[in-house]
């Protein structure tokens, strides 16, 4: 599903990450963890086009990236639900129209009752009204992920997702991840969570991989 073979990346210095290859298969849970600045969220853009690598491939969906048009990125981005650390969202926009706005921009309808069954998945029925900047650090995140799900990806990259989060609505939010994962969609989740990380493997087959010199290694089971 996505494959990276002996690629690197570099913002034009040297070498932030180096010689990765490795293989994330359908429906696998991942995790990524690895000191700050070792190059996480640079591993997450690498994942969905952002950014294209500077050496060796990656593929994503049996395509290589570098070989993309345009509109074929913008076309596999679709296949890609991405939560951010730091979610942004449209102020003045009620959390239902945020939520939806992947399909406005992409020309597709919503079916209201879609909607209002992801809002009600992701605990948000009754804030479907509200306005951003009146939701709590644990609403942010869960409507980052209802938004980046609503286009029905089979990848997803979270970013820190629980980073701003305690632990209770940290477990919650993993709690909605392991259901994406049941549901067949491929999850890779960056963190310096070790906790949660013990805490997903309790519930889910999951991989560990850690970023260290600039080389991406499966964990050991240590964690
Ligand atoms: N656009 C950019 N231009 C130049 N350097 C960058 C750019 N983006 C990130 N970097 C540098 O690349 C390194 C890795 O950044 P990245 O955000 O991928 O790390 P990270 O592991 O996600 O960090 P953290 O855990 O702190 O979020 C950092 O030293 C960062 O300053």
């Amino acid at each position: 599903m996505i494959a990276f073979d002996n690629a690197a990346y570099s913002y034009g210095g040297g070498e932030l990450l180096s010689e990765i290859s490795l293989r994330l298969a359908p429906g696998s849970f991942h995790f990524l963890t690895g000191p700050s600045g070792s190059g996480k969220s640079t591993f997450l853009k690498l994942c969905y086009g952002e950014l294209l690598p500077t050496a060796g491939r990656v593929t994503l969906f049996d395509r290589e990236v570098r070989g993309l048009s345009r509109d074929g990125v913008a076309l596999t981005r679709r296949r890609i639900g991405v939560v951010h650390q730091d979610c942004q969202f449209l102020d003045h926009l009620p959390v239902a129209s945020n939520v939806a706005l992947p399909l406005l921009v992409s020309g597709r309808p919503t079916p209201a009752r879609d909607l209002s069954d992801l809002l009600a998945w992701v605990g948000l029925g009754q804030l479907a009204t509200a306005l951003p900047p009146s939701l709590s650090g644990g609403e942010r995140q869960r409507a980052a992920l209802a938004r980046a799900v609503i286009t029905g990806p089979d990848v997803i990259l979270a970013d820190e997702p629980t980073g701003n989060l305690d632990w209770e609505l940290s477990l919650r939010l993993l709690t909605l991840l392991v259901e994406l994962n049941r549901m067949g969609k491929t999850i890779v989740v960056a963190t310096h969570d070790l906790n949660l990380i013990r805490q997903a493997k309790s519930q889910v087959s999951t991989r560990v991989l850690r970023i260290s010199k600039r080389r991406i290694q499966l964990a050991g089971a240590d964690l």
